[in-house]
């Protein structure tokens, strides 16, 4: 017997193949992720890390294999309760300029307003907490388009949180960013797993700022998937091959790419 509490993974893939009709873009996939984990999804272009994504979050089916998340499999979970336990935030170009922040951080709450779409005060309580974690509190009747890109980003974070989902999923949150903000919202990221026990998953081509920040890397190549801590990772010789040698390289010692 152990005292010790099982922890039971918020999202499992067991036994995945992924890809699309004529094509299998990766297979034989298994990956665990527990609640509070930084999760990053690395991979060369073209890999397949907006494909996994999206049979995670069940807006592509696996071509065999399961989803589960909170042990239920993902086919079997209404659209109702499946927005009620993931949200997404895709690099957005399309949306709504006219929109204030707190309203379109309001849309976050569309899965608990009645079909009217009005906010209760629960509703109204959540968008505030989400534009407080997010510190943008000052800008919440800013419109969405006077604000910079990174502004932006904080936003749709925002959004996401308000939808209170026990899972986060994120394409690329850092592109149009610089070094500095780059950093911010990975940091703040990070910080939202600690404050609020989400697990955040994210897909990026920022894999030194992601080997120092995240809990658990997923990498993606040449039609495998590797789940592992960035210690394993960086112990292993994935990141040493996962570019043709020409230019990039890994230096395990600084655990960090370098040009050659
Ligand atoms: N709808 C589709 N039908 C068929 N093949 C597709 C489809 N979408 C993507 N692919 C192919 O699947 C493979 C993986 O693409 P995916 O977009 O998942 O890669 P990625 O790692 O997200 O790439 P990037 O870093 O460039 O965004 C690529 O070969 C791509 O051409």
């Amino acid at each position: 017997m152990t005292n010790k509490t099982e922890i039971k993974p918020i999202l499992q893939a067991q036994e995945l193949t992924i890809g699309y009709a004529n094509k299998i873009v990766a297979e034989e996939i298994s990956v665990e992720i527990n609640a509070a984990e930084l999760v990053a999804v690395i991979g060369i272009n073209g890999s397949g890390k907006s494909t996994l994504l999206k049979t995670l979050t069940g807006n592509l089916d696996p071509l065999s294999g399961k989803v589960l998340i909170q042990q239920k499999s993902l086919k079997d979970i209404s659209v109702q309760k499946l927005s009620e336990l993931i949200s997404i935030v895709l690099t957005e170009t399309h949306f709504s300029q006219n929109l204030s922040v707190e309203e379109l951080v309001a849309l976050g709450r569309q899965p608990y307003t009645n079909w009217l779409g009005q906010l209760s005060s629960e509703d109204r309580k959540a968008v505030q907490q989400a534009l407080e974690l997010l510190e943008i509190t000052d800008k919440s009747q800013r419109k969405c388009g006077s604000l910079s890109d990174g502004q932006l980003q904080k936003v749709f974070l925002a959004r996401a949180i308000a939808q209170e989902t026990p899972l986060i999923f994120l394409d690329e949150p850092t592109t149009h960013l610089d070094l500095y903000h780059k950093i911010f919202v990975l940091q703040l990221l990070k910080k939202l797993t600690r404050k609020t026990e989400k697990a955040i998953i994210f897909a990026t081509h920022e894999i030194n700022l992601a080997l120092q920040l995240c809990d658990q890397i997923i990498l993606v190549n040449q039609g495998k998937i590797f789940q592992k801590t960035p210690e394993e990772l960086i112990k292993s010789n994935l990141l040493q091959e996962l570019f043709p040698k020409d230019l990039v390289e890994f230096d395990a010692a600084s655990k960090s790419f370098r040009v050659l």
